[in-house]
């Protein structure tokens, strides 16, 4: 007897052994070996860049703090680069416009040379790009495996699905409900103002609208369980933001346990709203037509183009929805403050802007959505603001295959991590004016008198640009069309310019105006 429980513990002991040495090579392969091989490659292949460490890879030198102090919205105002991302500016002055970071244990390939982009971009089909998967882990309770992440095969059926459903003709239907949350917001300023409380912080009054206006126009909030979702997904955000995440450090979410279950469960709890949401569409929907993007997704999801069988689950309908909001409504409302921020202080843009709008619109009452195409100063103001402040400051991919640019080889595995705001600040590309407002450049040119196609890339490149512009430039120019026939604004002496990356590029302190009706 004794004997066999010998037997029994020496082999126990055994397996436990084994188990923890297959656990630690594991652990040295992906943290240590696997990182150290795919460096050794990107340095064959030429790609230089800063000495990263183990195991914060460049981390310490990207989180030191910028000795930049704010600036006033001068002219040298708009040469943001040096300030929203220090570590690339100086980066790009010892290594150029193409090298290798290390994220932790993750290598980024940075590329703010339009030139290296095309290349790039023409050896890769776009099913074929892969979304970094130290981000699709950290963003997972966000965007599920809905189209900004989803990749391959699945990646064609959602694009498919989702594109028809973003045509102008359907986006109209959604015009009177952008009208109708705007108008609410500009009816509670004018009440303020009113109250001889001038001046408004029109960055989260806007972010407010443009989050209601998403769900509105995303999934419909007219219901209780609506409210509720888009209460959740606010809080989902709050819960990631506040989570100081080392992304591409090994368990670095084990630094932040609590933060980590949290977003977890706010994501099962949103899944399970939606997917009741979407249980009383399917039954309530025949016969009706579709208000909202996730009514045509339904409808979509038994006709596509004419075929059958491109269809969606219930669950890569959450996640859609979900997508659409995270992507969706931050950046838009982003550049629209942004815009009110470079017609505060250029009054010649703000009163251009509003005869244009008498004009094409000709005072009527109610706005005619069919007119709004005439805006065409409104067109070339918002290009210069995504010029000058693109909301989505950066565009990621992964290589999933080796990638032949010229003679260089980037290995399977290496992330990229596409600088707009490097590019859409580059002199080189733009002129020495490249830091002034000057909307007027994109008069007669969609990529404003750039040197290089591939360097405006405000909703990203090829087959994988933004799917939800035609939303943005809706909602884009209702949103001011409505506040420019209302209102005059100049800045608020209490405004300090600085922009900052936190997912967008927005201002850290907010956009306090002084707002006068007309
Ligand atoms: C100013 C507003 C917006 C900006 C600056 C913006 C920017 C971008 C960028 C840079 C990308 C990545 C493209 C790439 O990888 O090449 C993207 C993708 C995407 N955007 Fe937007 N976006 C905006 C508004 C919207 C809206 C309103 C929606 C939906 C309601 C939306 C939904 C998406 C989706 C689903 C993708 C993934 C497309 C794919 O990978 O196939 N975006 N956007």
């Amino acid at each position: 007897m004794e004997y066999y429980f010998f037997e029994l513990f020496r082999a126990f002991s055994i397996a436990m052994v084994a188990f923890f040495l297959f656990l630690t090579w594991r652990i040295l392969f992906s943290c240590w070996i696997s990182p150290t091989q795919v460096y050794q490659k990107l340095r064959r292949n030429g790609f230089g860049g800063p000495t990263p460490s183990f195991p914060l890879g460049n981390i310490t030198e990207m989180t030191k703090k910028n000795g930049g102090s704010s600036l006033g919205p001068s002219k040298s105002a708009h040469d943001i680069h040096s300030s929203v991302f220090p570590y690339f500016a100086r980066w790009q002055k010892s290594h150029g416009k193409v090298f290798v970071y290390w994220l932790g244990t993750e290598p980024f390939l940075y590329i703010a040379d339009p030139e290296f982009l095309k290349m790039m971009s023409a050896e890769v089909v776009a099913k074929s790009w892969g979304k970094p998967s130290v981000f699709r882990n950290d963003r997972d309770p966000m965007f599920g495996n809905g189209l900004v992440m989803i990749e391959g095969d699945n990646w064609v059926r959602h694009r498919h699905v989702i594109t028809p459903a973003f045509h102008p003709t359907n986006l109209k239907v959604m015009a009177t409900l952008m009208v109708e949350s705007t108008t609410k917001m500009l009816d509670k300023w004018a009440t303020l103002i009113n109250s001889s409380r001038p001046e408004i912080d029109v960055e989260s009054e806007i972010t407010t609208t443009a989050g209601e206006i998403i769900a509105k126009t995303s999934f419909g909030i007219s219901y209780q369980s609506g409210q509720n979702v888009l209460k959740k997904l606010k809080t989902l955000q709050m819960t990631l933001f506040k989570s100081n995440r080392f992304v591409g450090v090994p368990f670095s979410k084990l630094f932040c346990p609590k933060q980590t279950r949290e977003a977890k469960m706010l994501g099962k709890e949103i899944d399970q709203l939606f997917l009741s949401i979407i249980d009383d569409r399917k039954k309530s929907i025949k016969g009706q037509p579709p208000q909202d993007l996730l009514g045509l997704l339904l409808r979509g999801n038994t006709h596509v183009d004419g075929r059958l069988g491109r269809t969606l689950t219930p669950q890569e309908l959450v996640d859609e929805c979900k997508t659409f909001f995270f992507g969706g409504h931050e950046t838009t409302a982003l550049a629209i403050t942004w815009t009110l921020l470079l017609l505060a202080t250029h009054p010649k843009w703000q009163n251009q802007l509003r005869d244009e709008i008498r004009e094409v619109l000709q005072d009527h009452k109610e706005l005619d959505v069919n007119k709004l195409g005439g805006l065409k100063k409104m067109g070339w103001v918002m290009n210069e603001v995504l010029r000058l402040y693109p909301t989505a400051p950066n565009v990621q991919r992964q290589a999933r295959a080796d990638i032949r640019v010229n003679e260089q080889t980037i290995p399977k595995g290496t992330n990229m991590w596409i600088d707009v705001v490097g590019m859409h600040h580059d002199a080189a590309l733009w002129g020495e004016d490249v830091n002034e407002f000057k909307p007027e450049r994109f008069e007669n040119d969609i990529y404003g008198g750039c040197k290089h196609k591939m360097g405006y890339v405000p909703f990203g490149f090829g087959g994988r640009m933004c799917v939800g512009r035609n939303l943005t430039f809706l909602e884009y120019k209702i949103v001011l069309t409505l506040i420019l026939s209302r209102f005059s604004f100049t800045i608020s002496p209490n405004y300090t310019h600085s922009p900052s990356i936190l997912l967008s590029l927005r201002p850290r302190h907010g956009l306090p105006l002084i707002i006068k009706p007309l």
